[in-house]
């Protein structure tokens, strides 16, 4: 039975996939509440509120995938998601249209003075003259971080004829062009705008990005507007341009603690607050946790995912298309890693033919998974391969080459040990498999898969007797065999096939052959 923990509230809607799912246990409780059943959870889903640390994931030792129903990842600790071999997803887009609604609700509120004037109205008092607003029409609202929320604050502020500006330095041209807004410096942002609105994720660079500095450089009589992460406008330097009314006004969805507590912005009558509400909405909220539902089936249906944080993301359709190279480059990595048993530095790929015109860093990372599987405790897969490689001291690269060398496609892998090197070529072959072609110098034509045992020997009548009778002496049936040689009467291959693993004895015992020099014991 697959476990999996709801630890922050979640639409019930938007969970329905994993809920009828009879395999499926969802359990919906808060951490502290299943403290001693942590290690037995499959999948972590999670909002805001719940913070997935280091020491969380420590214990969370059968966990998998951490599902984060919502844009930011601030509240997950990645880096050591990607170490214990944790998938992280997100739902990037189910709530982007509630939060620009919601950025835009803050504007109206804080232009037209709403929240001053609904509390006067409810107080039994009628001021008109108080609550004198100004329009939004013609107003130059500056916009910086320029992804899906951006976007749609822009589209929104078009219909209320605002002028907008932009300021996102991974923005590209053409992207800006086809939306059609002025995309300019921050300082020419800072200048022009009389309202701001950010909208970025908040990093080393975001954070305190409208410190005292650049709101020095704002318009007098600005409006700020923060619905995307507390930090971005630096709260203690909002103080000043607040008391001597340079900032006009200020809506917050976000906080840098939250809740805030007894926070001095929260005194101004000019500051507007809502309690981190942008994707509270019921569309949202069902939107975000359908697509973190389905994208864990997706996962633990062996299948991969679209909005992974840690992981290269797959359409469905790249997927189809690399599904075979996957599962060949795993199995070329476990057989390389046991044929191998020594220190290796460096791993070489080169992918030849169809496949090398596919997207082939997942390919790779499940070579490097398989081949890094039998050598480390922890758990190892694609997302955290390349960074057990590199940690290990092993090398890995890519080449490409259009030519596919007799095959259709093929994956040759050479893996460079402390005292020798092996090299390996598999290809996939339609309706028939996967096939490895060259082992260790040798051609040869066999399916990577179940019991295998290699030897090699000299090329001399009789020895494939020798080996079938002491393997039927001992009741081990042979499925299949392969054999190649270099040339006649030289080094020579078998690869066979077992229908049950064979132990250290006969292993041995045929290790004790005249004219056989290695014998090795293959699991795939
Ligand atoms: N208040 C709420 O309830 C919600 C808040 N959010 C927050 O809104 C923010 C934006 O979300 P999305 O638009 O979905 O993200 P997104 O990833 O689509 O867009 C972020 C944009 O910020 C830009 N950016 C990054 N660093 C920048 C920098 N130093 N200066 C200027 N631009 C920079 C990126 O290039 C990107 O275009 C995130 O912080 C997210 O966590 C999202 C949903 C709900
Ligand atoms: O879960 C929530 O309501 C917060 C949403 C949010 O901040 C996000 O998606 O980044």
């Amino acid at each position: 039975m697959i476990r999996i923990l709801v630890a922050d509230a979640m639409s019930e809607e938007g969970l329905a996939p994993l809920l009828a799912d009879p395999t499926i246990e969802v359990v919906q409780k808060k951490v502290s509440e299943v403290e001693d059943e942590l290690d037995q959870f499959d999948a972590l889903l999670v909002r805001s509120a719940t913070k997935v640390t280091e020491q969380l994931l420590q214990k969370m030792t059968n966990l998998k995938i951490v599902g984060r129903a919502g844009v930011g990842v601030d509240n997950i600790d990645v880096d050591a998601a990607t170490r214990y071999g944790v998938v992280v997803i997100n739902a990037p887009n189910g709530n982007t249209i509630s939060t620009a609604e919601h950025t835009f609700a803050m504007m109206a509120s804080l232009v037209r003075r709403i929240p001053q004037a609904h509390i006067s109205v409810k107080s039994r008092e009628w001021n008109r003259s108080a609550f004198v607003g100004v329009e939004l029409f013609g107003k130059h609202l500056g916009i910086i971080g320029f992804g899906r929320i951006g976007s749609e604050v822009a589209k929104r502020a078009r219909a209320f004829g605002m002028h907008v500006h932009v300021y996102d330095p991974f923005l590209t041209k053409v992207r800006a062009e086809k939306i059609g807004v002025d995309v300019c410096t921050l300082d020419a942002l800072l200048a022009q705008a009389d309202i701001i609105t950010v909208h970025t994720p908040l990093t080393k660079e975001t954070k305190g990005l409208l410190g005292p500095k650049n709101l020095a450089k704002t318009k007098k009589g600005v409006y700020l507007i923060n619905c995307a992460r507390g930090g971005i406008i630096d709260e203690q330097a909002l103080i000043p341009f607040l008391e001597n009314g340079h900032v006009a006004g200020v809506a917050l969805d976000v906080f840098e603690q939250e809740p805030p507590g007894d926070h001095p912005l929260l005194s101004f009558d000019n500051v507007v607050v809502t309690p981190h509400l942008g994707a509270s909405t019921v569309e949202a909220q069902v939107n975000v946790a359908t697509q973190v539902a389905e994208e864990v089936l997706t996962f633990l249906q062996g299948k991969p995912v679209t909005s992974s944080i840690n992981l290269p993301t797959l359409s469905k359709d790249v997927y189809e298309k690399i599904q075979a190279f996957y599962t060949l480059a795993r199995k070329m990595g476990i057989l390389a890693s046991q044929y191998m048993s020594e220190p290796v530095q460096e791993i070489a790929i080169t992918y030849s033919g169809s496949v090398a015109d596919l997207e082939t860093t997942f390919i790779t990372r499940s070579l490097l998974a398989g081949f890094l599987k039998p050598r480390v405790a922890s758990t190892v897969n694609e997302v955290n391969a390349a960074m057990i490689a590199k940690e290990r001291g092993i090398a890995f690269s890519e080449k490409f080459s259009a030519n596919g060398n007799d095959y259709n496609n093929s994956i040759t892998l050479t893996v460079y040990g402390e005292n020798k090197t092996f090299t390996l070529k598999g290809t996939h072959i339609a309706h028939y498999g996967d096939r490895i072609v060259h082992f260790n110098g040798f051609a040869i034509d066999f399916a990577p898969e179940g019991h295998l045992l290699y030897i090699q020997h000299h090329d001399k009548p009789g020895m494939i007797g020798k080996v079938g009778n002491i393997l039927g002496d001992h009741q081990v049936n042979i499925a299949t065999m392969q054999v190649g040689r270099q040339e006649a009467g030289g080094k020579a291959i078998m690869m066979l096939s077992l229908d049950k693993p064979l132990d250290d004895a006969l292993v041995e015992t045929l290790e004790q052959i005249s004219d056989i020099d290695v014998v090795k014991r293959l699991e795939v």
